[in-house]
């Protein structure tokens, strides 16, 4: 593959990844909602820690570095956090 196949092969994969993020955020509005109806609170540490272990267990199976993956699924889970409590 030359270099302009290797960067189209790139922005097909990071427009999947933005496809993903919103699937993400789109699914934890709905389990928001679903926590609210509860009375049940935005933030869960339990399943926070649960998303982490298995962010570094996909990242070592994937041979990524698992730092940089963890950071990634903070950033993720914290701007849900944020969307979650706005909409309260
Ligand atoms: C989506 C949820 O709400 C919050 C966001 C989480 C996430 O983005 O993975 C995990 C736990 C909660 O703090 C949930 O409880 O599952």
């Amino acid at each position: 593959m030359n270099l302009d196949e290797l960067r189209e092969e790139i922005e097909t994969i990071d427009r999947e990844i933005v496809e993903h993020i919103a699937q993400r955020t789109y699914v934890a509005e709905t389990i928001a909602n679903v926590k609210r109806d509860q009375g049940l609170p935005t933030t869960d540490e339990s399943q926070e820690q649960r998303v982490m272990d298995r962010a570094g267990e996909n990242a070592q199976r994937f041979d990524v570095d698992d730092n940089l993956v963890k950071a990634m699924f903070r950033l993720l889970i914290e701007l849900n956090k944020v969307e979650q409590r706005e909409s309260r």
